[in-house]
């Protein structure tokens, strides 16, 4: 009997969607606005769901505090209130786009789940634009 278990989570940052080796109008025609060279921002929201069986002894599935603190070490303190191109490492030759992003976030995060859970990631990069990803 495999439950889910999801956290919300927020953060705001900054980016710019461009390659360095397109040119700036290159650049322009596939980013349009989102290749202002002085950086845009988000409100990003984040679930992160994971999956697995219930422990018969706690009834957890996971301590949702262990997730709590998992996402705030690993996504919270990582990309909140940074400038995801400058500041982040993972970010400096990988573009920014929520695609990217939530495979970084989810990469982060399984990393610190045992192995017997699934995990799941939704960012919205807007209240209106999402993306998910489940390592498949
Ligand atoms: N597939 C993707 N497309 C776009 C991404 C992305 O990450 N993946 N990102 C962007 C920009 O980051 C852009 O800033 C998105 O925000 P915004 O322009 O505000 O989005 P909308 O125009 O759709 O705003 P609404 O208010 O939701 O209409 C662009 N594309
Ligand atoms: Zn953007």
């Amino acid at each position: 009997m495999r439950v889910t278990v999801s956290r919300r989570a927020h953060f705001n940052a900054a980016h710019r969607l461009y390659r360095k080796d397109w040119s700036f109008e290159k650049n322009n025609e596939v980013f349009g606005k989102c290749n202002n060279p002085n950086y845009h921002g988000h409100n990003y929201e984040l679930i992160a769901s994971v999956t697995g069986n219930i422990d018969p002894e706690t009834g957890y599935v996971i301590d949702v505090k262990i997730l709590k603190d998992i996402i705030k070490a690993e996504v919270e303190d990582a990309f909140d209130h940074k400038n995801l191109n400058l500041d982040v490492p993972e970010f400096q030759e990988l573009n920014p786009t929520a695609e990217n992003i939530v495979v970084v976030i989810y990469n982060k995060i399984k990393a610190k789940l045992g192995k017997n859970l699934d995990l799941e990631v939704t960012l919205y990069e807007t209240p209106r634009n999402f993306v998910s990803y489940s390592g498949n």
